[in-house]
């Protein structure tokens, strides 16, 4: 069965997944990292970030790939591991254009729909346009400021400065990231790591 978590940024998305995946025993998978590969890739090159074709040939002459690890996810290029280089403020801030581009979310979406089964998928669209037949549907939300000071403990940046950069990204990813109906939506505002991972798990359908 796939499990898809999908939700706004820094909801929880990645942690709950690992969680939830390492319950049930299953590998889980960021999308995310694919979006954020991309868009480091395209910074290197020195690419117009809103070029799709040169995007695609970048991306088609040398491709990353997703290794979802249950320890946490990895991007590889080659011999190159590009995962310490995709959570800087700079991809972050580049990543919502990239992801706008039908021809970069086809190519994420081929690669997603490769990876062996079962798994639990995270990110924005993974249980309505990848996964639309996933077992169970999941939907993170939590106030802009609850989540800029999750997220504060992992960027340099102060949180004020996190959370207008959050709210401008959801805004930007607002065509991809509508829940879909089946899925059932948490909101982590008041929950911890652990509570959000235990809704998750109650809310699954019994084997
Ligand atoms: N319910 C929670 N309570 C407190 N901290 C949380 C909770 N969920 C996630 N976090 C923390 O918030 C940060 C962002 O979580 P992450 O899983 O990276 O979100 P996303 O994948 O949605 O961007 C991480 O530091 C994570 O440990
Ligand atoms: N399924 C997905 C996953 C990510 N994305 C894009 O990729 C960006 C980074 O996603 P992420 O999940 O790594 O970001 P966070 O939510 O962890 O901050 C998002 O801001 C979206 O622009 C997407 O469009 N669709």
């Amino acid at each position: 069965m796939i499990v898809t978590i999908d939700g706004v940024a820094a909801s929880g998305k990645s942690s709950v997944s690992a969680g939830v995946a390492q319950a049930l025993g299953v590998p889980y998978v960021s999308s995310g990292l694919l979006y954020r590969a991309a868009t480091l890739l395209g910074l290197e090159a020195g690419t117009d970030l809103g070029d799709a074709r040169a995007l695609l040939t970048c991306l088609e002459a040398a491709p990353p790939r997703l290794e979802p690890l249950a320890s946490g996810n990895r991007v590889w290029q080659g011999g190159r591991d590009l995962t310490p280089d995709l959570h800087s403020s700079r991809v972050d801030s580049g990543v919502s254009v990239v992801a706008a581009l039908p021809g970069v979310r086809a190519w994420v979406d081929a690669q997603l729909r490769a990876l062996p089964q079962p798994f639990v998928a995270e990110g924005r669209d993974m249980g309505t346009a990848v996964f639309p037949q996933a077992g169970a549907k999941f939907y993170l939300t939590a106030s802009p400021r609850v989540r800029a000071e999750r997220r504060a403990s992992e960027r340099p940046e102060e949180v004020d400065a996190i959370e207008a950069a959050l709210v401008e990204r959801d805004r930007l990813d607002t065509l991809q990231s509508v829940p879909a109906e089946d899925a059932q939506v948490i909101d982590t505002g008041g929950l911890s790591l652990q509570g959000v991972i235990d809704a998750v798990l109650a809310g699954l359908p019994r084997a």
